[in-house]
């Protein structure tokens, strides 16, 4: 595979992350910029970080909740496709996305599937636990069974939930860039238990990630 000719835009939520990337990828094509929590400050982040340079590709990196049975704590998911989970509006009969509400801005980005595929071979040849599939994008971590299971029934496939990616994607879409979203599991998605989160390993394996993104890109 040819190498990605052009700037990065690593955007990744908190300063531990940041860190935990730039140990994997010093590379001067690559700038790594906070975007805050969320998928609103990610957004904004990102539209400022694209006015103020030139960039080819837009990567939203960082930890996330990983469904269990999906992918494990300390494994890696590259998102196929980033889904906003929380945008839209509750009925009797579930949740209704706001493509389903017909106001036409939709709630799923495709990511670059040629560097889907080249980035997730390359980091399970090195031995990486790696899972191609949708990620989901919540302005609020999950902290119940009962939303687990709704998540998990509405997007049967989805592998993973964080809080950044559809608004770093939105950003990307609108100055017609190519995106991609890692995410290292951290905990698993659930009842919300804090001190079992494995930040330590969740933060090295993203930058074991880091690396072999460099490597490929
Ligand atoms: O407390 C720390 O030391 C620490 C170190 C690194 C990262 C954090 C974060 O809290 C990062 C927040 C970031 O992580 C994503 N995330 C992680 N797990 C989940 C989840 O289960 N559901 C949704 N998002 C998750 C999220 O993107 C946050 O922005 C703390």
């Amino acid at each position: 595979m040819n190498k990605l000719n052009g700037r990065i835009l690593v955007m990744t939520s908190v300063q531990q992350e940041k860190e935990a990337i730039e140990r994997g990828c010093q590379d001067n094509r690559v700038d790594v910029v906070l975007a805050g929590v969320g998928p609103v400050a990610a957004a904004i982040s990102t539209m400022k970080a694209l006015h103020a340079n030139t960039y080819d590709l837009v990567i939203n990196a960082g930890i996330a909740g990983g469904f269990p049975d999906r992918a494990e704590v300390g494994s890696l998911v590259i998102a196929e496709e980033i889904v906003c989970a929380d945008l839209g509006a509750e009925s009797p009969e579930g949740f209704l996305s706001l493509d389903e509400l017909g106001f036409g801005s939709s709630t799923r980005i495709p990511t670059e599937s040629s560097l889907v595929l080249a980035l997730s071979s390359a980091l399970a040849d090195t031995g990486l636990p790696v899972h191609t599939a949708p990620i989901l994008t919540l302005s609020t971590v999950t902290g119940t069974q009962v939303t687990a299971d709704r998540l998990a029934e509405f997007e049967p496939h989805a592998a993973a939930e964080a809080m950044e990616g559809y608004g770093v994607a939105l950003a990307a879409r609108e100055n017609n860039l190519p995106v991609l979203e890692i995410r290292a599991i951290s905990n698993a998605v659930g009842p919300r238990d804090r001190g079992a989160w494995k930040l330590k390993e969740a933060l090295e394996a993203l930058t074991s990630a880091s690396k072999v993104m460099m490597e490929v890109l």
